[in-house]
């Protein structure tokens, strides 16, 4: 998807979207028929009218927003075929389809009747999806999911209208069987499910139709796509007459015996993503230097930290006693710092565990904690399917009980602020699902903070990045195998350079 940069560009839940619909009726708005301007617009910009198009529809308004579109089509001259299985029950889906019957559009209602039409020529061009909206309730009754399969496997593009049928909203759970959408045209505001967990495989391309809604007094949950954004492109731009004391020092704290390598990976990612120096602070005592990247400097965990802006903490911490001193040792600098790992599942559940979690909520510049979803089970008591059934309801209780800013990383990283804002993440895919990218990501963060920026700036920056870098893998490659943690790194520097030519 490509929204505009440098905008926000909001989300908004299912209630505040109950709040416009009730509104726009009492001012005597007809949203539903601008909806089907909207997708009629959409199909016509993207195809002749001399195609043949499929137009699912529900019995719900989703439905009514496809039929008035199958209107509109047809009068433009694309070859309409309606589906409407049962009868519609919003008042407004029966009138529209009371229409399509007096234009003579033509409506299959039986679902046996199903496999006839896919023998029919000529094929459809494109399927419209008008089953499910944001009025999804339940898994899809048997015959709806039924429709849903057989139109995923008819190798036909798909446009969904608001959301994939069979996807929730806001959480992006697949209730059942679920509408494998090409496009989502999406009406009003962004919804959080088209981005997250089996929305970001379900949505496709993601599109939106303000319908001329002014959102701004809806917006109680002030969430966001995570986009680029220019705060911290002035901190990252640097002067020609610049040197190293400039950029920022890191210290990262973990690598005990057997998990160097997360703390390495954390130190190369904030060289990479251009901290002037970086200390590794590390428990195994054993390594005097990192040869591949030599500019790394060594010390042991109980080191001095007074000399880093910000720290990295937890990578390859472990969890036992040095691990707890090198936790306490760290939290008592109060520097702008990211933890990630170990030192989540220590704050989670140590005997310093209360002591951790008074630091966090007593510190006046919040820490960014990155965890992914079992860790956020584990901070919050809860188990990871509770986590991953509404991760932004999860991100933002991390949040507020930690006092911190959350990144909670996974299909649709969340990044939530204390005060209950939070971001959706909208660069990244399955290239990143291997092991060390955290370490990766948690470097880039502490790399940003080191910078001065913001710790929820930092974090959705250093998360869009690291997303990005991803993409531009996926990209070359043509796929998303084979994507290591440590190729990733150079990738940071790239995307940044790029960012602020
Ligand atoms: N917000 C706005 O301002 C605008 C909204 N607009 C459009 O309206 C859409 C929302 O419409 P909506 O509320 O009628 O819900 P929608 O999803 O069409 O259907 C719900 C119906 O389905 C049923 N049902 C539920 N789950 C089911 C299941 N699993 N399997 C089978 N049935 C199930 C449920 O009935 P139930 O059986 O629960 O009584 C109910 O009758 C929205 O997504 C957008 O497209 C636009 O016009 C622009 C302005
Ligand atoms: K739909």
């Amino acid at each position: 998807m490509s929204p505009s940069l440098h905008q926000t560009i909001s989300i908004l839940d299912v209630p505040a979207l109950r709040m416009i619909e009730q509104d726009a009726e009492r001012d005597g708005v007809d949203l539903m028929a601008l909806a089907a301007l909207s997708i009629a617009d959409r199909v016509s910009a993207r195809y002749p009218s001399s195609s043949c198009v499929w137009i699912a529809a529900g019995v719900g308004n989703n439905g009514g927003d496809a039929l008035f579109a199958a209107q509109i089509l047809h009068q433009r001259g694309f070859h309409v075929q309606c589906m409407v299985m049962q009868p519609p029950v919003s008042r407004r889906t029966q009138a529209a389809l009371a229409e399509c019957e007096t234009l003579n559009i033509p409506i299959v209602r039986d679902v046996a009747l199903l496999h006839d039409l896919s023998q029919l020529k000529p094929a459809p061009n494109l399927i419209i999806d008008g089953l499910l909206g944001i009025g999804i309730n339940r898994a899809p009754s048997d015959e709806l999911a039924g429709l849903i399969a057989f139109l995923n496997q008819m190798n036909t593009p798909i446009l969904a209208l608001d959301v994939p049928s069979g996807l929730n909203a806001e959480t992006g759970e697949a209730l059942g069987e679920v509408i494998r959408a090409t496009d989502t045209l999406t009406f009003i505001a962004q919804k959080s499910g088209l981005w997250m967990a089996d929305g970001a495989d379900c949505a496709g391309q993601v599109l939106l139709a303000d319908l001329n809604v002014n959102k701004d007094a809806y917006q109680s949950t002030a969430g966001a796509l995570n986009l680029e954004h220019d705060a911290a492109r002035i901190k990252l731009k640097r002067p020609r007459n610049s040197h190293k004391g400039r950029f920022g020092s890191v210290a990262v704290v973990g690598g005990h015996v057997g998990m160097l390598g997360a703390a390495l990976l954390a130190g190369r990612a904030a060289l990479a993503a251009g901290a002037g120096k970086v200390w590794l602070n590390v428990l195994d005592e054993r390594l005097a230097v990192d040869v591949f990247a030599p500019e790394l400097m060594i010390r042991l965990a109980n080191a001095n930290l007074g000399d880093a802006h910000a720290l990295a903490i937890g990578m390859g911490l472990g969890q036992d006693e040095a691990a707890q001193l090198a936790l306490s040792h760290a939290l008592g600098y109060h520097k702008a710092s990211v933890l990630d790992a170990d030192a989540l599942n220590l704050i989670a559940h140590s005997p310093l565990s209360e002591t951790y979690k008074t630091t966090l909520r007593t510190r006046t510049l919040p820490a960014v904690l990155t965890p992914h979803p079992t860790e956020a089970a584990r901070l919050l008591k809860s188990s990871t399917l509770d986590v991953q059934a509404n991760r932004v309801a999860a991100a933002r209780r991390i949040a507020r009980e930690f006092a911190s800013v959350v990144v909670l990383k996974g299909a649709g990283t969340v990044i939530a602020h204390p005060n209950g804002a939070f971001k959706i993440n909208t660069t990244g895919g399955s290239a990143l699902a291997v092991a060390g990218q955290g370490d990766v990501l948690s470097g880039a963060i502490a790399a940003l903070l080191g910078m001065d920026i913001a710790p929820f700036d930092a974090a959705c920056l250093a998360v869009y990045m690291h997303g990005l870098a991803g993409d531009a893998y996926e990209a070359q490659a043509n796929g998303s195998i084979g994507l290591s943690a440590s190729a990733t790194v150079p990738r940071i520097s790239s995307v940044l350079n790029q960012w602020l030519l």
